[in-house]
């Protein structure tokens, strides 16, 4: 097992070429968002946007417009029961984030079958949340594009069928190349599974168990698989600035939200991009 180290997050968080412009840094769909968990995607938009990602959509139930647009108002908006606007725009995004908030109903579950079979090769997908539980009911095997799943010890419980006492690093890893996905598991230390490497995160405090703190490190996977080439490098660098931030915040704070973890991310990015 490796720790990802504060030296990988700097080699990859480059500084940003004066020749670029939004599209440069990826067109980013965040799906989720159902009338009870609206805050879910609110969240994970809000990590997203504030990691950089260039041009962000969040394809979520109507009524949660108004608020995302009140707190994130860079962020565009679909209505996801468009399902055939939904697809069509699909298409032009660089990643897709799925799960936060979504629900387990009949639409997200239709949602997430769209995604999985018109994904494709150059795109990027994280799985997280509620996708997570209905992933785990389906039988087909998943698309060979880059995706990685973000499970807390339950949701990787269903999806592996590894019981929570019984998920150590090798039964894990096991589990890991059988799905064929890279695999963010996260716990009080969180482990990351790649088809060739376990990873652990050094960071991470009991300040961060408020809901909505897996919403936010999935849009920052989002933000960052949008930015930056190395796959495996963008996700852990993720991981670990989410909990380095948290781990600042929690010495002056009994609890540490997730907006507020949000909030840090522009700055500590711009640590690690200097040389
Ligand atoms: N503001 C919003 O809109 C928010 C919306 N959210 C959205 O809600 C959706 C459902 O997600 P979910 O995680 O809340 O529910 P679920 O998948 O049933 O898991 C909970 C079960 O697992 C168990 N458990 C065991 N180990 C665990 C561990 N390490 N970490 C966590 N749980 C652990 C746990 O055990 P217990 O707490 O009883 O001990 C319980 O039995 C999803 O789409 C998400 O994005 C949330 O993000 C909150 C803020
Ligand atoms: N005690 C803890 N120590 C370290 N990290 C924690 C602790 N509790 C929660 N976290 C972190 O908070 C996040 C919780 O994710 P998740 O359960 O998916 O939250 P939600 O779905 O509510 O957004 C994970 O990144 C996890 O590692
Ligand atoms: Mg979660």
């Amino acid at each position: 097992m490796q720790s990802i180290t504060a030296e990988l997050v700097h080699q990859t968080i480059i500084r940003r070429p004066a020749e670029s412009h939004k599209g440069t840094y990826g067109r980013l769909m965040l799906i989720g968002g159902n009338q009870n968990y609206g805050g879910a995607i609110i969240m994970a938009a809000t990590a997203a946007v504030l990691s950089g990602a260039g041009l962000v959509t969040v394809a979520t139930d109507a009524s949660n417009f108004t608020s995302l647009h009140a707190q994130l108002p860079e962020a565009m908006v679909v209505d996801y029961h468009q399902t055939e606007f939904v697809s069509q725009l699909l298409k032009t995004m660089d990643v897709i984030v799925i799960g936060p908030g979504l629900g387990t109903d009949q639409l997200a579950t239709h949602l997430l079958s769209t995604v999985l079979a018109h994904v494709q090769a150059n795109q990027r997908l994280v799985i997280d949340g509620s996708a997570l539980t209905l992933l785990a009911t389906r039988q087909q095997p998943l698309p060979a594009v880059p995706i990685v799943v973000t499970p807390h010890q339950m949701e990787w419980q269903r999806l592996s069928g590894l019981k929570i006492a019984d998920q150590t690093p090798t039964a894990n890893h096991l589990a890991q190349q059988r799905l064929g996905v890279t695999a963010v598991v996260k716990a009080h230390h969180t482990t990351i599974y790649t088809d060739d490497r376990v990873w652990f995160n050094p960071g991470g405090t009991p300040a961060m168990a408020t809901g909505g703190m897996g919403d936010t490190l999935a849009g920052m996977i989002g933000g960052f698989t949008a930015q930056f080439k190395d796959f495996t490098n963008a996700i852990l660098s993720a991981v670990y600035l989410h909990s380095e931030i948290a781990d600042d915040l929690a010495q002056s704070r009994y609890v540490v939200l997730p907006h507020q973890i949000s909030a840090e991310i522009p700055k500590y990015m711009h640590r690690y991009s200097l040389n």
